[in-house]
């Protein structure tokens, strides 16, 4: 499989390259890094590391490209929207393998939801384009939501390609133009996405890519004086300092970071679909979601049976290599995040959480590799750091809760307010916790993935919201022509 999306990539010239102004361009600086398998631990590639010189010269071609593409009708902003659209489903198996193979996604999982999902960002994006009131009336006055201007999209590696799609669709669908600076640990799927760009015929410079690290590309980026808008995924602590660089020149900043969401198990919930699909959320992609439900909180009174029916769940999933259909649960992405989890781990069981299933060291017969054991932890306190800190890895933690005010409490016991799931027969019960809770998103009894339903951060989940049409608004800015007076006069799009 690797030399199926490694060995193109690499005699095209790839691999070593930045896209700007619509043509593959070697970078200013000669340093590469290497791309790991996390399944083996094996370097499979080297890519160009891209440097501030490479954003100048992107910035500046996205400069030149916005006063045509902002102009353009919308409808001309869909029709490229849904030539994407259409070769993201036609490179479906490559990108599940460029995903696979970069981040360690299972490849059932890569093609059952990791690609599709990213395309749906790109349909919704076009259909928003085609549907959007641009310009509106109030009494003489026309509003007129019109594109930021050139946007730095910086994403991570743990959707790789749904996190450029969320982000680069509806930028495009506003007529903002912009420069993507994809996660350092997951180039091969950016490099397919930018290469499906200029198939899609992009007009030149409206989309633009350098790879690199975040302190050098990504903090030039931010910094940069005619870049207008930032779109950050990724750890607070990177948004913290995106927005600091940011600051000196007022862009917008836009922000989807960490979390640590409840899983609210009200009293009259259905164990039986509650607990496994639970499970199942919080383990998904291997733990590697900033909205992962990772902190089931249950009734005491019931805490035997939720903890029988988890460890049942979980002992359901398949971990290994992720080449095998079969395989449920790949490695983590990374040396770093595999460490990260054994730390957090161990941080559990030192602190006093019973293990339910799981714990430190790699599943049984696996050696190497970043696999991590499915694990969960019971008789948790919600201020235990297992409890508050994001891991990002498979890990889920049950907290005891006496009453319902008590859970809702536990539910808000964090900085974080990105997602939140509550479970309950009575409709009208469950509907007044999702009320109280403090985060961006609530599912009630687990509603079907929807990619018009706004999602982003309270507190310290960040600023902002991606996906439907709060997604495409983040790139706009509102414009008042104040005596405007005559509304039919006025053009949409
Ligand atoms: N919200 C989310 O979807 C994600 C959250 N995370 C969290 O972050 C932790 C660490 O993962 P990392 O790969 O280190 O994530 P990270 O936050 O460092 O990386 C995300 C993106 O930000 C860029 N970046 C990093 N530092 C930057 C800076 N100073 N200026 C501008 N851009 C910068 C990176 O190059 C990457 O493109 C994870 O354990 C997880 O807790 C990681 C990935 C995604
Ligand atoms: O189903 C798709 C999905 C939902 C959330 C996220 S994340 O929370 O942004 O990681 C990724 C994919």
């Amino acid at each position: 499989m690797n030399s199926s999306i490694i060995e193109p990539l690499r005699s095209a010239g790839r691999l070593h390259r930045v896209f700007i102004d619509g043509e593959w361009v070697v970078p200013q600086s000669q340093v590469r890094a290497s791309v790991i398998d996390p399944s083996t631990e094996e370097p499979i590639a080297d890519i160009a590391l891209g440097d501030a010189q490479d954003v100048d010269a992107a910035v500046a071609a996205a400069r030149r490209a916005f006063t045509a593409w902002s102009a353009s009708a919308a409808e001309s902003r869909a029709v490229l929207l849904d030539r994407v659209h259409t070769l993201i489903l036609e490179r479906a198996e490559l990108f599940a393998q460029a995903i696979s193979l970069e981040m360690g996604a299972a490849i059932g999982f890569a093609r059952s939801t990791q690609v599709p999902v990213a395309a749906e960002h790109i349909r919704v994006a076009r259909d928003n384009a085609r549907s959007y009131a641009f310009v509106t009336h109030r009494g003489d006055m026309a509003i007129v939501r019109e594109a930021i201007g050139v946007c730095g999209l910086i994403t991570p590696w743990n959707w790789p390609l749904y996190q450029i799609t969320a982000k680069v669709g509806p930028a495009l669908a506003a007529g903002c133009t912009v420069v993507l600076k994809p996660s350092e640990q997951s180039p091969l799927s950016a490099l397919l996405f930018a290469e499906l760009m200029q198939d899609a015929g992009t007009p030149s410079g409206v989309f633009n890519l350098v790879g690199g690290n975040g302190p050098e590309v990504g903090a030039a980026l931010s910094a940069h004086p005619d870049v207008d808008m930032i779109s950050i995924t990724g750890s607070t602590r990177a948004g913290v300092l995106v927005a600091q660089a940011a600051a000196p020149t007022v862009k917008r900043v836009a922000q989807e970071l960490g979390g640590k969401s409840p899983n609210l198990i009200l009293p009259d919930a259905d164990l039986a679909r509650a607990v496994p699909a639970g499970v199942a959320a919080a383990f998904r992609n291997v733990g590697q979601s900033c909205s992962a439900p990772t902190r089931m909180i249950v009734p005491r009174a019931r805490l035997q049976e939720v903890e029988r029916i988890a460890r049942d769940a979980a002992s359901s999933f398949v971990v290994g290599d992720p080449r095998l259909q079969q395989t449920t649960h790949g490695p983590v992405a990374n040396r770093a995040q595999f460490d990260r989890v054994q730390e957090m781990i161990g941080v559990g069981i030192a602190e006093g959480a019973q293990l339910v299933c799981g714990g430190l060291g790699r599943p049984e017969g696996l050696s190497r590799g970043f696999y991590c054991r499915a694990t969960i932890f019971t008789a948790v306190h919600s201020r235990m750091q297992i409890a508050q800190e994001e891991i990002f890895g498979p890990v889920l933690a049950i907290i005891p809760y006496d009453n319902v005010d008590e859970a809702v409490e536990i539910a808000n016991d964090t900085v974080y307010g990105l997602g939140a799931h509550v479970q309950g027969q009575d409709l009208v019960a469950a509907r007044a916790v999702a009320a109280r809770i403090r985060s961006g998103q609530v599912h009630i009894n687990y509603p079907a993935w929807n990619p018009h339903a706004p999602f982003g951060g309270y507190k310290r989940s960040g600023n902002g919201r991606e996906y439907g049409i709060e997604g495409l608004e983040e790139y706009l800015e509102t414009k008042a022509i104040l005596g405007f007076q005559d509304a039919s006069a006025a053009r949409s799009g």
